[in-house]
């Protein structure tokens, strides 16, 4: 196993997710949101399997945030010119955010809403 590689590959995972971070808006308000989520979830009390979809939620919600990049990145370089098919694969990237997003939330919904219902009655 060639170790120096595996470093490279994670300084360049690194890079991306900093580069990202500094241009999309979109990736710094999901940051912004997942941790919120989790001071949320450390001011609510979670159990062990509420804190593993929570998580597993906040994650997959930053990799496609990092994919729909990936994706108007490679567009904007393959199709500079407007062109239907470059429309459609940055809509359809957006889309994918977009319901994850929303299941996402509905899910959040779903663990919280009921314990701070309990807190308050
Ligand atoms: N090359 C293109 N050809 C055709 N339509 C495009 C093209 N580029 C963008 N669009 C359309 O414009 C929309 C917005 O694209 P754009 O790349 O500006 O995304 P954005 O939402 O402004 O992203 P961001 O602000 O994160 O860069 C796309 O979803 C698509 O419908």
């Amino acid at each position: 196993m060639d170790v120096r590689k595996l470093f490279r590959s994670f300084r360049y995972a690194g890079k991306g997710f900093v580069q990202t971070v500094r241009a999309e808006q979109n990736f710094r308000f999901h940051l912004l949101s997942g941790a919120a989520v989790l001071f949320a979830g450390w001011l609510t009390g979670l159990s062990k399997a509420e804190w593993m979809i929570i998580l597993l939620l906040i994650a997959g919600m930053l990799s496609l945030e990092l994919v729909n990049t990936a994706v108007e990145r490679v567009v904007d370089k393959a199709s500079p010119e407007p062109h239907p098919l470059a429309g459609q694969a940055k809509d359809a990237a957006a889309a994918a955010v977009l319901v994850f997003a929303t299941s996402s939330a509905v899910i959040g919904f779903m663990i919280f809403l009921p314990k701070w219902w309990n807190l308050f009655n």
